[in-house]
């Protein structure tokens, strides 16, 4: 069960609109087939209840509709009603699964918890709501109050319940208290279906789902890139891979569809996912160390069954002062540009210049550098920015007067935008379409600043564009709107590369696109 809807949306600083939560659940049911979705509490919001109505009125087109849950309280019938109004069919009942939790915050006791409890399940029954029940801070109470615990489990197997959910709501069991609790519930209860909700804050949410599920748990509840309170939820991406890689279990969840998803909760969420996530962060299919990109040459001895084709990626290797020549000879591969070893030497040597200035280098910067290093005039700068004026100034928009070379000939424009480079790019915009051209779409904008409160410090900015292909571009400045615009001036001339026709004496260097920018 999928609660990046619910359990994702209590990250701090997140909130989705109700637009952004029915595309998500359309995504996890349909493209990654997840089995069930929890998408919301109860009486959360107005917001909320438009938005559950809007994925219930498209499941219930869809025969998804008991596919979909919603978190309610023990208050009869004030949760229960609104899961009715929001259309839902499914009711996820918190409980209090620690006597602490029930003494201190509800200040009941047991008997008067479970007649509550029997009552709300009561009412959801006869309008025809399905339950299934939480035990919030089950963990804790298996440590510190196992006989009241016990006795909540074994009251909700006598009653109409589907599913019985246990949250490590703080995060605190270890892999090996996991399997011990699972093993002494499981052996007690053999007829329940029991879920297992983790949390993430001793990052050991994968290991403990793992745990659980081999010793008996049925159901496991997940987020897309481990969203939700405070270190998160167990991630569904890891788990997935975990399951299919580490036990003999089978996972209906569709790995390939997994990035795509990702990157659109990224989006939606505003939580940048961070480089090393696995499965589905920037880096963890990239090699770095040379050695590795030359044991992938030699008989693959890097490989493991973590590939990244599996998740819709693909390897990538890096550049940079411990890349080596193996590395450098992927890139090239990729691009499709063969070099003699003396000119490989100098390329790698100015790379590895770069790296120890810090300056980070991409598969796009490499043609640049080989033009620059070889001094071959292999890059034709077809394109640049003349000149620029730009405002900024408080109560007004920005501006910007634009003069582009273009082949020579010059284009002036200007725009006012929500920024300095979107009026940057409305003014490129402007002129690319009075020459019936098209820009590559901008996919993404990453700024980083170097630690250390320097303000006179180069800024870099890379950005990463859709022309067909995905590539990425660079640019440092000391002022971030100027190393944007380098960047998109270096696009420029990539795409301009792309699209130019060479003669034959002039295709010689290189092997694909490139080829048309050598001679
Ligand atoms: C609200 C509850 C179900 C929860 O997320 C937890 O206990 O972790």
């Amino acid at each position: 069960m999928d609660t990046t809807l619910r359990d994702g949306e209590q990250t701090s600083g997140v909130s989705f609109l109700p637009s952004e939560k029915l595309q998500i659940a359309k995504l996890l049911l349909e493209e990654l087939k997840v089995d069930r979705i929890e998408v919301a509490s109860a009486r959360v919001s107005e917001g909320e209840l438009e938005g559950v109505q809007k994925i219930t009125q498209w499941a219930g087109q869809k025969g998804h509709l008991h596919q979909v849950e919603v978190l309610g309280f023990v208050d009869s019938p004030v949760s229960v009603d609104w899961i009715e109004e929001a259309g839902a069919k499914v009711l996820n009942l918190l409980t209090k699964g620690s006597l602490n939790h029930l003494v201190h915050q509800l200040k009941k006791t047991p008997e008067q918890h479970f007649s509550e409890i029997e009552e709300c399940i009561n009412y959801a029954q006869k309008k025809g709501i399905e339950v299934n029940v939480y035990l919030e801070d089950w963990s804790n109470g298996m440590r510190n109050s196992q006989e009241y615990t016990l006795n909540l489990i074994d009251f909700l197997d006598h009653q109409p319940v589907k599913r019985i959910m246990l949250p490590d709501t703080l995060g605190l069991l270890s892999p090996e208290e996991v399997k011990d609790y699972f093993q002494l519930i499981v052996s007690r209860f053999p007829n329940a279906h029991f879920d297992f909700h983790a949390h993430n804050d001793y990052d050991l949410s994968v290991a403990n789902v793992m745990e659980a599920i081999l010793h008996g748990a049925a159901g496991i509840h997940t987020t897309v890139n481990g969203l939700g309170e405070r270190a998160g939820n167990a991630p569904l991406e890891s788990i997935v891979a975990v399951v299919k890689d580490f036990t003999h279990f089978e996972i209906g969840v569709r790995e390939n569809k997994i990035f795509r998803v990702s990157k659109l909760v990224e989006q939606f969420s505003g939580q940048h996912i961070p480089a090393n996530k696995p499965v589905v962060g920037e880096n963890v299919f990239t090699q770095t160390a040379g050695i590795h990109a030359d044991g992938d040459n030699k008989k693959n001895l890097y490989f493991n069954d973590l590939m990244p084709e599996r998740f819709g990626r693909q390897r990538k290797y890096a550049l940079g002062k411990t890349s080596g020549k193996a590395n450098i000879l992927k890139n090239l591969e990729e691009l499709g540009i063969s070099l003699e070893k003396d000119e490989l030497t100098k390329v790698t040597q100015r790379i590895i210049e770069l790296g120890d200035k810090k300056e980070r280098v991409t598969t796009e910067d490499l043609p640049y550098i080989i033009s620059d290093v070889l001094q071959n005039n292999s890059i034709s700068k077809h394109i640049s920015i003349e000149g620029y004026h730009m405002t900024h100034s408080k109560g007004l928009k920005p501006t910007v007067q634009l003069r582009m070379n273009i082949h020579g000939k010059f284009y002036d424009e200007s725009a006012t935008g929500d920024g300095q480079y979107d009026s940057f790019m409305k003014a490129l915009k402007k002129i690319y379409k009075s020459l019936g051209r098209e820009l590559p779409r901008l996919v993404d904008y990453h700024v980083s600043i170097p630690p250390g409160g320097k303000t006179d410090a180069f800024v870099e900015t890379v950005v990463t564009w859709d022309y067909g292909k995905i590539f990425k571009t660079k640019g440092l400045d000391p002022d971030q709107t100027v190393a944007a615009m380098m960047a998109t001036e270096k696009m420029l001339n990539i795409i301009e590369n792309m699209n130019y026709q060479p003669n034959k004496e002039e295709s010689t260097y290189y092997g694909n696109e490139y080829r048309a920018v050598a001679g």
